[in-house]
């Protein structure tokens, strides 16, 4: 690949970020790129500042300094309606749905499709279940009807129905916070599955992970966090999870 391709692809680019909640300096110039249709994962030891930076990203956090580039220019993500605006979904790691409601309501809260004018504007329901049908058979999600209640539904169903939620509004970019700690092995493939499809549809995936297999399966590009700053990148297929552990610790130099 060229240094053009590589400019083309990048679709977004976190230089420098600091954060400090009080004394605590959680990010203290992490920099990182993403680069669309690929995996990054980013890793690193609990503290190392792995959701302050995520969360700086999806506009939960307001950055003390720094810059953040999406496809070449330079964005303000002050709020996570801001996020969205700019097409970053974040699948929150309480997966945040609604457990009484169905599953195409729960692709629905917030953005309704209605039809009609004026008074006699109604919800359209048909129109909202049959798009949520579309996304998840589009993402291969093995769900029972979308008429189910959430609360139906098995972790790595849950798990699935939120990826394809935050894929289903044209975003470029999809952040995952450990989608699959709670999941066992068969739920934990599943999850893998639509994670790859969303990868293939040119997505960008930004994936935490304390699980090292499940990085060098998923991820193209690896990012290692430590004391608040990313000190390391590797392409996955050249790297190790033994490498990854001593780049987490310090062990090895970066
Ligand atoms: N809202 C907050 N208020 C105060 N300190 C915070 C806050 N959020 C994070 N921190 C501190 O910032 C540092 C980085 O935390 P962060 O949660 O980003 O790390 P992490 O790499 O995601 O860790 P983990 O893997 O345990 O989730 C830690 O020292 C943490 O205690």
């Amino acid at each position: 690949m060229t240094t053009t391709d590589t400019a083309i692809d990048t679709v977004l680019t976190a230089e420098n970020i600091t954060k400090s909640f009080g004394g605590v300096h959680a990010l203290k110039g992490a920099s990182i790129t993403m680069r669309r249709g690929e995996v990054t994962a980013l890793i690193g030891d609990n503290g190392a500042g792995k959701s302050t930076l995520v969360r700086c990203l999806s506009g939960i956090h307001k950055p003390d300094s720094g810059t953040i580039t999406l496809d070449g220019a330079v964005v303000q993500i002050d709020s996570p309606l801001a996020a969205k605006h700019h097409g970053i979904e974040t699948v929150q790691q309480n997966l945040a749905l609604v457990e009484d409601l169905t599953v195409w309501q729960n692709f629905f809260v917030g953005r309704e499709i209605t039809k009609g004018v004026g008074p006699f504007q109604m919800l359209d329901r048909k129109a909202m279940r049959d798009k949520a049908s579309t996304l998840l058979s589009g993402l291969a999600v093995n769900v029972p009807p979308v008429t189910s209640r959430v609360r139906r539904l098995s972790g790595g169903q849950r798990q699935a129905v939120a990826i394809a939620r935050a894929a289903g509004w044209g975003s470029s970019i999809v952040i995952m916070d450990e989608p699959t700690a709670a999941l066992g092995v068969q739920e934990t493939a599943r999850v893998e599955a639509v994670i790859r499809r969303l990868q293939d549809s040119g997505v960008a995936v930004l994936l935490i992970s304390h699980n090292f297999d499940q990085v060098l399966r998923l991820a193209q590009h690896v990012w290692v966090m430590r004391g608040g700053l990313a000190v390391a990148q590797r392409r996955t297929s050249e790297t190790t999870g033994d490498e990854l552990v001593a780049l987490i610790t310090g062990a090895q130099a970066v």
